[in-house]
């Protein structure tokens, strides 16, 4: 349930709890840091509804998106706002949630990709961002810590044809080098769009044992984040 508080909807019945989100490229490691991390007491870790985008009744929005962006971008972008929005107002079962992106990143980075390419119609775009606009002008989402793990395109693209997931067997460089430039140009450069919470980066090229000794150095830094007012 939603109430209203200063003029916006919030989660009822519960105090604000710190939250964390992963950021970072296609395979950049999200999903092997928050597994690393689920190991830690009193987290909650929520990793992207990404079976839900691959079937929705029986549907692969995901799969028919990467076919075809300029029929299925708004498609699949839609249902990412639903899904995800739904994961920013659960509630929050532990005294720390730490989730997958955000509803932010799913804006300045794919739906601005699809449309900057030109891969998404005009008439789409503008839909999808009055959406948006209209969610984070009357809900709150709150973000504490943003954790970016920056990588170079190249190793996304080594690790994502390691993992092999179907669907993205046709994702080229270029692809994720444009999300690269995105997430650079919102989270490091701040010359795109409102980043919402501090920004925390953490170099994310490195093999697993070196990333595993990262997260432990970073780790009081993460959790002792102030909440956002
Ligand atoms: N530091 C690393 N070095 C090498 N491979 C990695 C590293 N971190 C993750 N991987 C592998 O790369 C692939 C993508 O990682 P994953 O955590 O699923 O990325 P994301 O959730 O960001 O898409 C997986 O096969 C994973 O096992
Ligand atoms: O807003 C979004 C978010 C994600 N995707 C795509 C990108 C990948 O193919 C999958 C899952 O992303 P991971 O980085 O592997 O977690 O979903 C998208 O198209 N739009």
């Amino acid at each position: 349930m939603l109430s209203s508080s200063q003029g916006k909807l919030v989660r009822d019945g519960e105090d604000r709890k710190p939250v964390i989100c992963i950021e970072g490229n296609i395979a950049s490691g999200k999903t092997t840091c928050l597994e690393y991390f689920s190991k830690t007491s009193n987290i909650e870790v929520l990793t992207e509804p990404v079976s839900k985008w691959r079937n929705v009744r029986g549907h692969n929005p995901l799969a028919l998106m990467y076919e075809d962006p300029a029929r299925w971008g708004l498609t699949l972008q839609t249902y990412i706002q639903l899904t995800v929005l739904d994961h920013h107002l659960s509630k929050i079962m532990a005294p720390v949630r730490m989730m997958e992106r955000s509803l932010y990143s799913a804006k300045y980075i794919f739906v601005e990709n699809l449309y900057k390419s030109g891969k998404m119609p005009e008439v789409d775009y503008a839909v999808l961002s009055e959406w948006f606009e209209w969610i984070i002008s009357n809900i709150s989402i709150p973000v504490d810590l943003i954790v970016y793990l920056q990588t170079s395109p190249q190793t996304c693209f080594d690790r994502l044809k390691q993992r092999c997931r179907e669907e993205e067997k046709v994702i080229p460089l270029e692809y994720l080098e444009a999300l690269h430039h995105l997430y650079e140009n919102w989270l490091i450069n701040n010359t795109s769009f409102k980043v919402p919470a501090p920004v925390l980066v953490i170099p994310a090229d490195h093999d697993l044992q070196k990333m595993l000794h990262q997260y432990e150095e970073n780790r009081e830094k993460i959790f002792t984040v102030p909440r956002a007012p």
